[in-house]
């Protein structure tokens, strides 16, 4: 059975573990370089329960932790096999909502442990995507709405499909608010009246409007989107891994606090210890002797 009808089989290998997931497909391409991480419930437009969110954490944090992919795609499978429909991501699936966030179908496991009752942990896919080390690209074939609208904002990049990217920001409609990145950084991205807008009416936009508000990088024609995102991919992968890291944490960093200062000086410290005068000074007091700064000016 085809993963999607946009994969391209010969671009892409199944990634480590990912024949123990349901909800999301994982693969690598073939010279190991780029991950494309994908919601796998088009029935319901891609919309994630928590066992898609643990899939999800759990795919990405491996393409975090692989040292040869430089990039990450996420995007949605499709489309639907009821109706046609595509979808990158419809957000949280509303059926299964509770009092206290989103509910594990097999509730046993909830009951051994009330902590996993109600999950919002979606929040914590959007900081691992912000936080990982190299561009997420979200590659949107159709809806991005709710919280799948919050995972597109939190991506570094994204591309969408020229006839059916879509994007409505429906959380108020359903009484739910994403009051961080979803909303206050999206802010950032498009600007205040705009994002007050998406949120406060809820309308849909097309991928051109939302190209021309300034919320998406491309805007290309649907059978073409996979292609176009590995094209990108590629361009990102002949640059410099370091200054990617160090561009996508500075870019991070104005918003992120001193979270953001913490992950950008944990980088920079890395390249300090890569210099002579850093490797004095761990010298010196493992020789218990006084380190010699001389060679190394105060540089201006
Ligand atoms: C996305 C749509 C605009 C698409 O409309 P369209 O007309 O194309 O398709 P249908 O509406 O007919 O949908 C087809 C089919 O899919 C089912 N479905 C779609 N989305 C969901 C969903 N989110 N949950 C459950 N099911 C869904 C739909 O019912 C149809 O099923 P049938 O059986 O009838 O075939 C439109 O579908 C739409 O508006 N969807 C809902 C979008 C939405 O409101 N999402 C939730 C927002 S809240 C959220 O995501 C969220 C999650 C979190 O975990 C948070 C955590 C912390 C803070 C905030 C969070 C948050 O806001």
């Amino acid at each position: 059975m085809s993963v999607s009808e946009l994969f391209d089989a010969d671009e892409w290998m199944p990634a480590p573990g990912a024949d123990q997931y349901t909800d999301v497909t994982a693969h690598v391409s073939r010279d190991g370089r780029i991950a494309r991480i994908a919601i796998d419930r088009p029935e319901v437009r891609n919309a994630f329960r928590p066992k898609t969110v643990d899939e999800l954490y759990r795919a990405l944090d491996e393409a975090r932790q692989n040292p040869r992919i430089g990039v990450v795609l996420l995007t949605g499978n499709g489309p639907s096999p009821k109706d046609g429909g595509w979808a990158f991501c419809s957000g949280g699936d509303q059926r299964i909502r509770g009092r206290d966030g989103y509910k594990y179908s097999d509730d046993e496991a909830s009951v051994a442990d009330p902590a996993r009752a109600g999950r919002l942990h979606i929040l914590e896919v959007q900081r691992l995507i912000r936080f990982m080390p190299k561009p997420v690209i979200a590659v949107v074939p159709g809806w991005a709405a709710g919280g799948g609208h919050s995972l597109h904002v939190v991506c570094d990049l994204t591309i969408a499909s020229a006839e059916h990217g879509r994007f409505k920001q429906t959380d108020a409609d359903v009484g739910s608010f994403d009051a961080g990145y979803g909303s206050a950084y999206f802010a950032r991205q498009i600007g205040q009246k705009f994002a007050r807008e998406v949120f406060f009416l809820a309308e849909e936009y097309s991928a051109q409007r939302a190209y021309e508000m300034g919320a998406v990088n491309r805007v290309v024609p649907h059978a073409d989107l996979e292609r176009e995102a590995v094209a990108m991919a590629r361009t990102i992968l002949t640059k410099s891994p370091t200054a990617i890291r160090m561009l996508k944490f500075a870019f991070n960093a104005v918003d992120d606090g001193l979270v953001g200062q913490q992950v950008f000086a944990g980088e920079a410290t890395r390249l300090a210890y890569g210099s002579d005068e850093a490797v004095e000074g761990r010298d010196a007091f493992l020789e218990k002797r006084d380190p010699d700064w001389s060679p190394y000016p105060w540089h201006y």
